[in-house]
């Protein structure tokens, strides 16, 4: 099965006035075909993932976020010019207005920082007078500016947490760099600056997940694409979705050291409690992104000399998948890496917005330019009909 149907079959299941019902019910559309897509391919019994007809790994291992982001939008990677242009707008967007930077200041730091990412979305709507222009070139500027000044925000974010002032951005230098820089306020290794653009690269794009459903749902009702963005991101929140990659570090750290990692997974799944970072609705025998991303977090984890998460990660995962059979997800060793590169947990989710974002907007361009609105069915299963008592 690969998650990408004909053109045919999804054509035949929309065509027509007749409404087609079905006595079935697909509780969590599991198994559900919705639409095609051209942007990603999951083929979950080869274990593979490819964005526009390219590997995840080959991209991950040859190109920069940039590079990707620009593939996911324009469906070919850019050629050196192209390149160039398109850096030079992503760097000349990346800096928050004195108003938008008003509204960050003013969201509450007790907030989790998908709040505050949520939050900032919301309000560039505000600030567009285009807001809802939905044409291709329209929605793609929007897109760049949002991907390019969401870097800008996680890191002030991230900076007033720790009562530092924010750092502006440094159009000198690439994405990856720049937002590390942003953060810490120096860059990093290129061993470290590279597992981060990595993760990047990986978390980018995955078809039909629950995030970028809830955005393509918003866009088939004529919506604009920062609600559907907004709406992406507090799906994306969800511990079984993108807030995943915080929960692992935080069960990592009540491990705290291999040896208690057999013992800890006892009792997890003996209280029927789930294991955060592991399962996948669509990939069964494995996730195709961690053998990528596990070989970033080792790179870290020696360059760093620390073995203590690497250790943990092995024994947990070991120990789970001989038990159940069930295989790490990308943000197992994201929550570790992370870690290592010096984020706080909860900056962890805000990450993955700031990668996804190509993705989601990549699919609410798609959306518009065929769209139908989204609306399934229900079986109702309340009481019979019945008069209002007089
Ligand atoms: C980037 C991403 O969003 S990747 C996903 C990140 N999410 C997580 O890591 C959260 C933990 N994982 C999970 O909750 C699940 O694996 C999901 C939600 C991601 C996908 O699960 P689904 O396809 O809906 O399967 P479902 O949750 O029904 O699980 C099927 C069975 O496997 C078990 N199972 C699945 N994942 C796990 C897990 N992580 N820990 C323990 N048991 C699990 C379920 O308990 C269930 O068992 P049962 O049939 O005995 O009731
Ligand atoms: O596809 C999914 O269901 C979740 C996922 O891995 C992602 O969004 O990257």
């Amino acid at each position: 099965m690969t998650d990408t149907p004909t053109a045919q079959s999804a054509a035949a299941r929309t065509s027509g006035t007749d409404a087609i019902y079905t006595d079935a019910i697909y509780k969590g559309l599991a198994g559900v075909v919705v639409d095609t897509t051209a942007i990603s391919k999951v083929v979950p019994e080869t274990n593979s993932l490819t964005y526009r007809g390219y590997p995840v790994q080959e991209l991950a291992e040859k190109c920069s976020m940039e590079q990707v982001a620009y593939l996911l939008w324009y469906g070919e990677l850019p050629g050196d010019h192209q390149l160039q242009q398109f850096t030079q707008r992503e760097r000349a967007a990346r800096r928050l207005d004195r108003s938008a930077q008003a509204v960050l200041a003013r969201t509450p730091e007790t907030c989790h920082p998908m709040d505050v990412v949520r939050t900032m979305i919301s309000y560039l709507g505000t600030e567009d007078p285009d807001e809802d222009v939905a044409a291709p070139a329209s929605l793609l500027d929007k897109a760049q500016r949002m991907f390019a000044v969401l870097p800008t925000i996680v890191a002030a974010d991230l900076r007033r947490r720790r009562g530092l002032d924010p750092i502006a951005p440094h159009h000198g230098l690439g994405y990856a760099e720049n937002f590390l820089n942003m953060c810490f306020g120096e860059v990093p290794d290129p061993v470290v600056v590279r597992a981060f653009e990595k993760s990047m690269v990986l978390y980018a794009e995955h078809s039909f997940n629950a995030s970028t459903f809830a955005a393509r749902v918003v866009t088939s009702t004529g919506s604009d694409i920062y609600s559907a963005v907004t709406a992406a991101i507090g799906a994306l929140k969800g511990p079984l979705h993108g807030g995943a990659n915080e929960a692992v570090m935080h069960d990592m750290i009540e491990i705290d050291r291999p040896e208690r990692a057999r013992a800890w997974l006892d009792a997890k799944l003996s209280a029927g409690e789930k294991v955060m970072g592991f399962g996948h609705r669509v990939y069964k025998r494995g996730d195709s992104r961690v053998p990528t991303m596990y070989r970033a977090l080792r790179e870290v984890s020696e360059h760093l000399g620390q073995s203590r998460w690497l250790a943990i990660y092995a024994e947990l995962e070991e120990e789970m998948v001989s038990r159940t059979g069930i295989r790490p997800n990308l943000d197992f060793p994201t929550g570790p890496a992370y870690f290592l590169m010096g984020f706080d947990i909860p900056m962890f989710t805000p990450l993955f917005v700031m990668s996804r974002i190509t993705g989601w907007t990549a699919h609410i361009i798609e959306q518009t330019e065929s769209n139908a609105l989204i609306r399934p069915l229900s079986a109702y299963s309340g009481p019979q009909q019945r008069s209002v008592p007089a």
